[in-house]
């Protein structure tokens, strides 16, 4: 029998709902839960507290609040890489109340398993774990602004991974 090459054909991703139970191995849902609202100001405010926690470790790392101004993406969109960031957390809140996609990834001995492809909603962000396997923003539709909680000098801060074949995310239509 002859030996088959390894396909390296290019594997369709599904899309899920972002859900905390289903995000919690790579960290956490930001929205507004009701569980942790607590009124302020005299009941003028509702604030939801202490949603997520950012980490900065290292020698003079901090904790920096960015925001980042995605291009959307191009849909069939080819996942080639996922990145990390081993010295610290990072968040993406969305601004714009406009749906976007989150993509993260098991580790695997050092390396990303296959990525998980995650729907979010207008008002839903993420907290990455630090450490945590993911795509680089992945914005859908429009130009979208992103409030980012990171880490500062992300120069020594970045591990990336390149896949030896591509995943594909259809379009995720216009309810994405
Ligand atoms: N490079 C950079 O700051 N952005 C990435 O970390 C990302 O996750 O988008
Ligand atoms: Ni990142």
């Amino acid at each position: 029998m002859p030996e088959t090459a390894p396909t390296t054909a290019p594997i369709g991703l599904p899309i899920r709902p972002l859900t905390k139970a289903a995000f919690a191995p790579f960290g956490t849902v930001i929205e507004a839960d009701p569980a942790r609202m607590r009124l302020i100001n005299s009941g003028a405010t509702e604030r939801y507290h202490a949603l997520a926690e950012a980490e900065a470790v290292g020698e003079g790392a901090h904790v920096i609040i960015n925001i980042f101004r995605g291009s959307p993406r191009a849909f069939p969109y080819a996942v080639t890489m996922m990145e990390r960031h081993p010295f610290g957390s990072q968040s993406f809140s969305p601004i714009d109340n406009r749906p976007w996609l989150v993509v993260v990834a098991e580790d695997e001995n050092g390396r990303p398993g296959t990525p998980q492809v995650f729907r979010a909603g207008g008002r839903q962000g993420v907290n990455y774990h630090r450490n945590v396997w993911h795509h680089p923003l992945m914005t859908v539709g429009a130009v979208s602004d992103f409030l980012v909680v990171d880490r500062s000098d992300p120069g020594g801060n970045l591990e990336e991974f390149f896949y030896d074949r591509p995943f594909i995310i259809e379009d995720p239509g216009a309810s994405a």
